[in-house]
């Protein structure tokens, strides 16, 4: 009966490789016994967003084999590492840049973060805003300093379940970093490449707004898999995020999406929903770089940030607490597809997105 389980669920898709299950190596357990099935779906990342839908289709195709009465489906991750690793025991690098200062890069970084750790991920964020560090009081550690290890690399800071190193626990608050070029390139270098980072799978990296030095250092020194844009929906906004989207495409760095940050905001005494400053604008960036969510304006980001917790821990149930962990969750399967794009040579050319 093992093998009619086996048939079953070589006919239940990936909802995003569009690939089976079975030859995607995503079954690592099908056993049965009196009835009852039980199948273990390892998943290429712990956040993936599509689970729920893998889960009930899994179950659908098992019950219909004849003779099983029962199904019982637990889940593995383990996520895959791109063709050439960003670092040593860093899987992904994933950028997240903005056109403009002040659209939530920093909030969007942070959350991201700590939902993908929440979801059980090995999680790095790196500060490499420089002139701006704003993680290290994000993260609830504006007063924390970075030490070195014995093997004098720079010890990270940890936090909500997420390694971090940023500029601001390396300067004393409120002092001005005046940085030349070459300067720059060493400082994020250094956060790279001598910080004891150990086994990630993500290290997400918030860059400064713009298209300057650091931007072009990190993409031009590492392999990363890929960069995400926050952007706010009003059509001055949506011109600078297309010129980050436009240094990325000439530094041949995948945009992996578009977070459309202040999309609206829910009045709490009414329940009205205005669109401040013009929801949904963000779909004009072009309709190859997939929207991996609408974030509200909500007091709580702004306040959780000013406090230490992330959004995503301290109101989980908020509208733009679950839409960052939407975000969260759609970047990781918009990771996988690409790793598995690279790593599964026949998969077809075209792969749907989130
Ligand atoms: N969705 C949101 N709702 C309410 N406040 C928000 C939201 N997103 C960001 N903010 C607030 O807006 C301010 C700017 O956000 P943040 O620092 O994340 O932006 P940034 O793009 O990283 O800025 P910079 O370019 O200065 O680094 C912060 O006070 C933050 O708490």
């Amino acid at each position: 009966m093992r093998e009619a389980v086996m048939a079953a669920l070589s006919t239940v898709n990936d909802p995003e490789l569009h690939r089976d299950l079975v030859s995607l190596g995503m079954i690592e357990q099908a056993t049965v016994d009196s009835g009852v099935a039980s199948v273990k779906v390892n998943l290429t990342t712990p956040a993936c967003p599509l689970k729920g839908k893998i889960e009930g289709d899994v179950r659908e195709a098992v019950l219909a084999v004849p003779g099983i009465t029962r199904v019982d489906v637990t889940f593995g991750a383990m996520v895959r590492p791109p063709a050439q690793p960003a670092l040593p025991g860093v899987k992904h690098v994933l950028l997240i840049g903005s056109g403009k200062g002040g659209v939530g890069k920093s909030s969007v970084a942070v959350n991201v973060a700590a939902s993908l750790a929440r979801d059980g991920a090995r999680v790095g964020l790196l500060d490499a805003d420089v002139y701006g560090p704003s993680v290290a009081h994000m993260m609830g550690q504006g007063g924390a300093k970075v030490t070195a290890n014995a093997e004098r690399k720079m010890q990270p800071i940890e936090a909500h379940g997420v390694k971090f190193v940023s500029m601001g626990n390396l300067s004393p608050a409120g002092q001005a970093l005046v940085w030349r070029g070459p300067m720059l390139h060493s400082a994020v270098q250094q956060f790279l490449k001598d910080a004891a980072w150990g086994e990630l799978d993500y290290l997400i990296v918030d860059l400064p707004p713009g298209t300057g030095d650091v931007q072009l250092s990190l993409t031009q020194t590492i392999q990363v898999t890929g960069a995400v844009i926050v952007t706010t929906p009003q059509d001055v906004a949506l011109i600078d995020a297309a010129r980050a989207i436009d240094m990325f495409r000439k530094a041949s760095v995948p945009v992996l999406g578009v977070v459309e940050n202040m999309s609206y905001f829910v009045a709490p005494d009414t329940g009205h929903t205005y669109d401040l400053f013009g929801r949904g604008g963000s779909r004009r960036l072009g309709e190859e770089y997939p929207l991996l969510g609408e974030v509200p304006i909500d007091i709580d980001v702004r306040q959780d940030s000013d406090r230490g917790t992330p959004a995503v821990l301290a109101h989980p149930q908020s509208a733009a607490a679950q839409a960052l962990t939407q975000v969260a969750r759609n970047l990781a399967g918009q990771v996988s597809v690409r790793s598995l794009a690279q790593s599964l040579a026949n998969l077809p050319d075209q792969l749907t997105v989130v």
